[in-house]
């Protein structure tokens, strides 16, 4: 008989490796923004895969939300950026609700992050920018971005093969093509710890000036 899922569940560890929180009140910043990047960084040298990945959730018309995997192209003082078609799910969400939230979880750290805020794409220059730092592979894979349903993977394979052949050394960037920041109002971090007083701290600003000072609360684990 095979074992329960639950069972199976149950029986993973978690926190296993990270050590109590080091934690001090006094060393927390005033702007949290710097903070995600620093977090993303330790990650990356802690081993964490694809550290500057997070899940972006929209939300379409009706109120529906979706969420997927992108990554984070930069972080500024105030912004967080990645790239994507604006005719894709996620762009067209955004376009009728540019209320959006972000994710970061580090297993390798123990940590994650939960950013709510309002996404907004860039101007031409700045996707363009973007589109031309894209490997080549990437940048064509972008030109295959299509509405609706594929019909077969042959398909997929064959339009890469005829765009490799007619961009033989610029690929252009797709009209699409957009970069977007993420200007959060609210940014919650959260720190796992071995004794399970875990450690969170809830940054937050009013969601209409968006540039007004952060207001800072420590959080029940
Ligand atoms: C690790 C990882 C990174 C990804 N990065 C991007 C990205 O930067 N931009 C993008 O458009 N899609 C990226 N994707 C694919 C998206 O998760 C998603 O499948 C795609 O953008 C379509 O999303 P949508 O239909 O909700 O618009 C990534 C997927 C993974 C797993």
């Amino acid at each position: 008989m095979t074992e329960a899922m639950r069972d199976r569940l149950r029986r993973i560890s978690v926190f296993a490796d990270v050590g109590p929180v080091d934690f001090k009140e006094s060393e927390l910043p005033e702007n949290p923004v710097p903070r995600v990047a620093e977090w993303i960084l330790a990650a990356h040298a802690a081993g964490q895969p694809e550290p500057h990945a997070m899940s972006l959730c929209t939300v379409n018309a009706e109120g529906i939300p979706s969420s997927r995997v992108l990554l984070v192209k930069d972080i500024d003082t105030d912004r967080l950026f990645f790239a994507t078609p604006a005719d894709s799910r996620k762009g067209i969400e955004i376009a009728s609700n540019p209320h959006v939230a972000a994710h970061f979880y580090w297993p390798v750290t123990g940590r994650q992050v939960r950013i709510t805020g309002t996404a907004s794409g860039l101007d031409r220059d700045a996707s363009e920018r973007d589109f031309a730092e894209r490997g080549r592979g990437s940048r064509l894979s972008a030109h295959l971005h299509r509405p609706g349903p594929l019909p077969d993977r042959h398909t997929a394979y064959g339009e890469f093969e005829r765009l490799d052949a007619l961009y033989p050394d610029q690929v252009p960037c797709p009209p699409s093509w957009t970069l977007y920041a993420i200007t959060p109002t609210e940014v919650e971090f959260w720190e796992a710890s071995t004794d399970r007083v875990h450690h969170r701290v809830r940054y937050r600003r009013d969601a209409d000036t968006a540039r007004g000072a952060w207001r800072r609360e420590l959080l029940w684990p």
